[in-house]
């Protein structure tokens, strides 16, 4: 590849890894397969190795998780809390060894082995014996306090047993939390039911309903605690000593706590290979979702040698299971028809059980896809699930061909309705570009009312699609000017279920926010996140539709391609209007200030915690302390993660690399400038 383009490929995977990250890990919704998301991780972090010179300590192949959610209390890790290094095949485990061996020449290397379980983790933490506190994994380092919502988890016990074992006076107790395959099908079954969105796999499953901010909500839903590991650990009485995982292990389970069915200790790596198969051979006896094993060194001071990257232990690795495959038919290709037109190629398959659930139905991304993969109509193909249950379509079987598959040919109309569809730019997806299109108004809607928008409670996919058959709502406006009489008339729907409906709108546009707003609008690459952003630079609705690529591209994160998707919202003509219907109708949430009282305005940087570093070009330091000091800031001089902003001059130095490494924002002069001006 050329520098350029290898350059280019680097920026797309990261920009298109951080956008799966947040829907994985923030909305607890994956839009593609763990085995493509690895594929694409795993393709970066081959480039970062072989052109170091691009490699940055901000690559999503550098850090764990993601950010915890503004919306809960934060918690510090005493210890990092770390992902695991992966690999897909015993060849790989065997280089592992082989690194082990070359790092710890000489000695004698044994395992602890247990299942890799897929839900959420979660450190639990106890002091004197009783349950005190709760944390998710968050970026790592800070992660999100669950406290009430663990509480309801009946696997994790609320007192520790304290028969015949030296109870710790604190101890960080890690683990995953997990739903049961058959809870799953049961609470999605539900989900359906009453309208609610059903959730892509167990995992996601769990993760959503730990992450409630309302613990009632957790407590309705079947969650399982496991431990496999502890963080930090203290003893008065010192009796005890964990000098190896397994006693790590046996310690928990004497202490009543539950821990990773089926772990056990290995003597060998070819211990460790027999488990792995073994395991793998058994995967669904365990009645969750594991997708691979876990190896990791038993002792733990080899475990202390060995150290960690920023990502992920040395001493430890996953070791993941193939992904489950089977035969079947191609029988159609349809073309669905997304929020932002996109039109979707889906595979409809002849049933199949794969994996020990019947696939009927696979996602084929776009057009492109289905050339590369020379996909024909009827043909014998390959599918599969990965470590979740979004199944793929591999490729076709050509030896089975019979000669009477057909090539697909992509429609040139919109399915839902029938206008002329286009390839915007360089995209890969064809669009419909009729902003009136049905298909297109439904999806909207429905990610409009979502958790990802303005989270209309009651009001899911269901009703949306009936208000808009009915002709009742043709966009997120009309949803303000529905009326109770209108909604009564509907089947299922009665007089009370009406009255609540009106006023779970009238209450979610009284309480939107402006980065809810902006994320329900739907606009390709603005997420929650990216929505929270742009929400504290600009006073409304209006003010970010006026906004011009330049002024978008000097804030902070908003790169020239999320800019350019906000233009193309908002110089369109059927959005201007949807904004100004908004607007009248009093769906108008403005920018948060904070306190919202006057000495915002002589204090603007109230609270914040600026280090300075280097040389600024036209003002001195103590010009540039004053400056910040005057309008309410404070400037220390070492970087801690209670550090807001660096500024970096010339010849920055190690408080640069220090606040990389910490995820503070770095202003230069000019960036400085811009701040004190406000
Ligand atoms: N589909 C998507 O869009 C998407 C997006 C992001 C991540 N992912 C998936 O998530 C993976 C990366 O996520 P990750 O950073 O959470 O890492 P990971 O799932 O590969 O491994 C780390 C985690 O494993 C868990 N774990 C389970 N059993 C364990 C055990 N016995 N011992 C120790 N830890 C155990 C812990 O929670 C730990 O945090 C990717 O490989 C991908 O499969 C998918
Ligand atoms: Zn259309």
């Amino acid at each position: 590849m050329a520098e350029q383009s290898v350059q280019s490929r680097v920026a797309s995977l990261r920009e298109t890894i951080r956008h799966h990250d947040y829907l994985y890990y923030v909305l607890d919704a994956p839009q593609i397969s763990d085995n493509e998301y690895d594929a694409l991780f795993k393709e970066l972090q081959a480039l970062e190795h072989r052109y170091p010179e691009l490699d940055d300590p901000a690559s999503p192949t550098k850090r764990v998780g993601q950010k915890p959610l503004a919306a809960f209390a934060h918690r510090e890790h005493s210890l990092p809390m770390a992902s695991l290094d992966n690999v897909f095949s015993l060849e790989e485990f065997q280089t592992y060894v082989q690194r082990l061996e070359r790092l710890l020449p000489g000695e004698e290397i044994t395992f602890w082995v247990d299942p890799k379980m897929d839900g959420l983790a979660v450190e639990v933490i106890f002091e004197a014996g009783r349950y005190v506190a709760a944390c998710t994994r968050g970026d790592g380092r800070v992660g999100e306090d669950v406290t009430a919502q663990m509480r309801t988890v009946r696997t994790v016990p609320l007192q520790l047993r304290e028969e015949g074992v030296e109870v710790p006076d604190y101890i960080e107790v890690r683990g995953e939390v997990v739903m049961h395959e058959d809870d799953f099908a049961l609470l999605n079954k539900r989900q359906t039911e009453n309208g609610a969105r059903p959730f892509a796999n167990p995992r996601n499953a769990a993760a959503g309903s730990v992450r409630q901010l309302d613990p009632e909500v957790t407590a309705k839903r079947p969650l399982r605690f496991f431990a496999y590991g502890v963080g930090v650990v203290r003893w008065s009485g010192a009796k005890t000593v964990w000098s190896r995982q397994s006693e790590v292990m046996q310690g928990l389970r004497e202490l009543g706590l539950p821990v990773a069915p089926k772990a056990r200790w290995a003597e060998s790596a070819a211990a460790v290979q027999t488990y792995y198969q073994d395991l793998g051979a058994n995967r669904h006896s365990l009645g969750f979702e594991i997708d691979g094993v876990v190896a990791k060194v038993d002792r733990l001071e080899q475990q202390h040698r060995l150290g960690s990257t920023s990502r992920a232990p040395r001493w430890a690795l996953a070791l993941k299971f193939p992904a489950h495959q089977a035969e079947t038919v191609l029988e159609d290709i349809q073309v669905q028809v997304g929020r932002t037109g996109v039109l979707t190629p889906v595979a409809v398959l002849r049933p199949v059980e794969v994996g020990g659930v019947t696939v009927s139905r696979a996602t084929l991304h776009n057009e492109d896809e289905i050339r590369a993969k020379g996909l024909r109509v009827g043909d014998p193909v390959l599918v599969q699930r990965a470590g979740d249950v979004i199944p793929e379509v591999v490729r076709p079987l050509t030896d089975k061909r019979t000669g009477e598959e057909k090539t697909f040919v992509f429609p040139q109309t919109c399915p839902a309705c029938g206008s002329p569809v286009s390839r915007l730019g360089d995209e890969v997806a064809r669009r419909c570009v009729n902003a009136a299109c049905p298909a297109q108004v439904v999806q909207q809607l429905i990610h409009f009312v979502s958790k990802a928008g303005l989270d209309i409670e009651g009001l899911g996919e269901r009703w949306v699609q009936i208000f808009v058959d009915q002709g009742l709502v043709r966009s997120p406006a009309d949803l303000f000017r529905l009326k109770e009489r209108d909604l009564v008339p509907l089947e299922r729907m009665g007089d009370k279920s009406a009255r609540n409906m009106i006023q779970a709108i009238a209450s979610a546009k009284s309480s939107a926010r402006l980065d809810q707003l902006i994320s329900a609008l739907g606009i390709r690459l603005v997420g929650r996140r990216t929505a929270e952003i742009l929400a504290t630079s600009f006073e409304d609705l209006e003010a970010l539709a006026e906004a011009d690529s330049e002024t978008l591209q000097h804030i902070p994160d908003i790169g020239p391609e999320v800019a350019a998707s906000l233009r193309r919202f908002f110089t369109t003509p059927a959005n201007q209007a949807l904004i100004r219907d908004l607007h009248q109708l009093g769906v108008w949430p403005r920018r948060e200030t904070g306190n919202g009282s006057d000495a915002d305005q002589s204090a603007p940087l109230e609270g914040l915690r600026f280090v300075l570093t280097g040389a600024l070009s036209d003002m001195s330091r103590s010009a540039a302390k004053d400056a910040i000091e005057s309008r309410g800031g404070k400037v220390v001089s070492a970087v801690s993660s209670k550090v807001d902003y660096v500024v970096a001059g010339e010849n920055p130095g190690s408080k640069l690399d220090k606040a990389r490494e910490l995820d503070i924002a770095v202003l230069d002069e000019t960036g400085l400038h811009d701040l004190l001006a406000g």
